[in-house]
């Protein structure tokens, strides 16, 4: 284990970890933070919520020169709401350095990023699209920038995105430190990466699997039209503090949250068609508790860390498995435990395993609930609603009522009656989400005939039911459901 302080951290920033809690540093960050506080370009890779943002954050606000009112150091990501994140951990971190970082991203008027940037931050962290609009206008100065970081660095490569990266690049000064991070790298995009940079300093995290082990990972073999009931099952049975329920387009993220309110849940959606306002104020709520159920697009899936969030449900299996560890890894952080239950239509099993050996990491196969188990773990939420009333309430004022019910009925009636006045009825509320083509599992065709043998026993969980066409809706799949995707993603990816 590592002090913060043998990595040669700066007074100031000690005080400001040592406020956060943070005790020691992370192996990711143990492991970088000298590499870039000699000035050395650095690729990170390490598993979801192990500390990588105070990783490049740490020695970016070293170097940054206080006294200087001018942007120093320039971090990129992909979403506006991790823009905003990460801005926010920065500020902590340089709480006790007169250095501010200023967060800029699309859908926030530009006259009111514009007045912000004149106040002289000397971090920024902005989404490329919004970035590149104030550096064509000259309404940001990058000239005097020495450090970028590329935050989600994979993502943001990813599908032809790099012309923005470059284009941002070159109006950095070309002696600059170059920080790129993500929990995922694939090999293809770390190539394109290194030319962006000089003689990086790889650091990867050893660990066995791309996923962190404190998330138990599991998956359910489930016709789509099953899903929803399947969902709430599950809710009710895990009382989730929070959850957050991904699926794969902004109609079935609208969808499902409004089916999950119709039934009872405190649930709202988030995806990249609603507007900024909207989608702050859903993502306020779900942190302070008053949503607990978020729906939400693969927008959600990369960097978020939201406290308290147990479990992870994909509604639907995401195409890459990257896009899988980055959702699953909203929970289980920081060393806190989580549970991620991914459901896969009987037609999607070779794409389980694709994910599992990209991964390295094994999913357990989980029988869905029944609405009996369902049943009973709705009782028990009302048991233990009643348990508590039983020892914090002062009930005397209910003895009279009480005794005489008790008087016409016997005590197991009354109790029970009680019991089912609190306790929800959700299956009486009939929802209905539109189907969508099962995930073309092209690339995992040739480990379908020795790997999902034995795995795809739907029968037992369904009497034998007809599946597969019907819930296709007669769509063709492969290029179509490729294409599909590559324009979601894009129109999620915001800015
Ligand atoms: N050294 C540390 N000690 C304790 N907590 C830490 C430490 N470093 C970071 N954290 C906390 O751990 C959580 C996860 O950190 P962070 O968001 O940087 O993870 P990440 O590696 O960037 O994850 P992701 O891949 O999902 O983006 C945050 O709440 C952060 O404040
Ligand atoms: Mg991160």
């Amino acid at each position: 284990m590592t002090k913060f302080n043998e990595l040669g951290v700066s007074a100031p920033i000690m005080k400001a970890l040592e406020k956060m809690g943070f005790e020691e540093a992370t192996p990711i960050q143990a492991e970088t933070i000298p590499h870039a506080l000699e000035g050395h370009d650095v690729i990170g890779q390490a598993q979801t919520g192990t500390g990588k943002t105070a990783a490049f954050g740490i020695p970016l606000i070293n170097k940054i020169n206080a006294k200087l009112r001018k942007v120093q150091g320039l971090i990129v990501a992909p979403t506006r709401e991790l823009a905003i994140q990460v801005a926010e951990e920065i500020n902590r971190l340089a709480k006790f350095k007169s250095v501010r970082a200023l967060a800029i991203y699309g859908g926030q008027p530009m006259d009111r990023q514009i007045r912000a940037l004149k106040d002289g931050p000397q971090i920024v962290v902005a989404t490329p699209g919004r970035l590149l609009d104030h550096m064509r206008r000259k309404t940001i100065r990058i000239d005097q920038v020495h450090t970028a970081v590329l935050d989600e660095a994979d993502e943001m490569l990813n599908m032809g995105f790099i012309d923005d990266i470059r284009e941002i690049l070159k109006g950095i000064p070309e002696e600059r430190q170059t920080l790129l991070f993500s929990a995922t790298m694939p090999k293809e995009i770390r190539n394109i990466a290194t030319t962006l940079m000089k003689e990086p300093k790889e650091v990867k995290v050893k660990a066995k699997e791309m996923t962190v082990e404190n998330i138990d990972q599991y998956f359910i073999e489930i016709p789509e039209k099953y899903k929803f009931d399947t969902l709430n099952n599950h809710l009710d049975i895990n009382s989730p503090e929070l959850a957050i329920i991904f699926a794969r387009t902004k109609k079935r993220v609208d969808e499902v949250a409004e089916g999950l309110q119709a039934r009872g849940y405190r649930s709202e959606g988030i995806h990249g068609d609603l507007t900024q306002g909207k989608r702050m104020s859903v993502l306020k709520k779900f942190k302070q508790g008053r949503v607990d159920v978020l729906v939400a697009t693969d927008v959600a899936a990369r960097g978020l860390d939201i406290s308290g969030v147990t479990h992870v449900y994909n509604f639907d299996i995401p195409q890459d498995p990257e896009s899988y560890v980055h959702r699953i890894g909203r929970t289980g952080r920081a060393g806190k435990m989580g549970e991620a239950i991914s459901f896969i239509t009987p037609r999607e099993m070779a794409h389980l395993n694709l994910i599992e050996q990209t991964t390295k990491s094994k999913m357990k196969r989980m029988a869905p609930p029944t609405n009996q188990d369902a049943r009973r773990g709705q009782q028990q939420v009302t048991i233990e609603k009643l348990k508590n009333a039983i020892n914090e309430k002062d009930l005397k004022v209910y003895e009279d009522a009480a005794k005489e019910l008790l008087d016409e009925y016997d005590s197991i009636t009354v109790v029970s009656a009680a019991i089912s006045m609190m306790t929800k009825e959700r299956r009486d509320t009939p929802v209905r989400i539109s189907s969508v083509a099962p995930i073309s599992v092209k690339k995992a065709k040739n480990q379908k005939d020795n790997k999902t043998k034995g795995r795809s026993n739907n029968k037992r969980f369904y009497g034998g039911r007809g599946q597969g066409g019907r819930n296709q809706g007669g769509r063709g799949q492969g290029g179509r459901n490729r294409k599909g995707k590559g324009n979601y993603q894009r129109r999620n990816r915001d800015n």
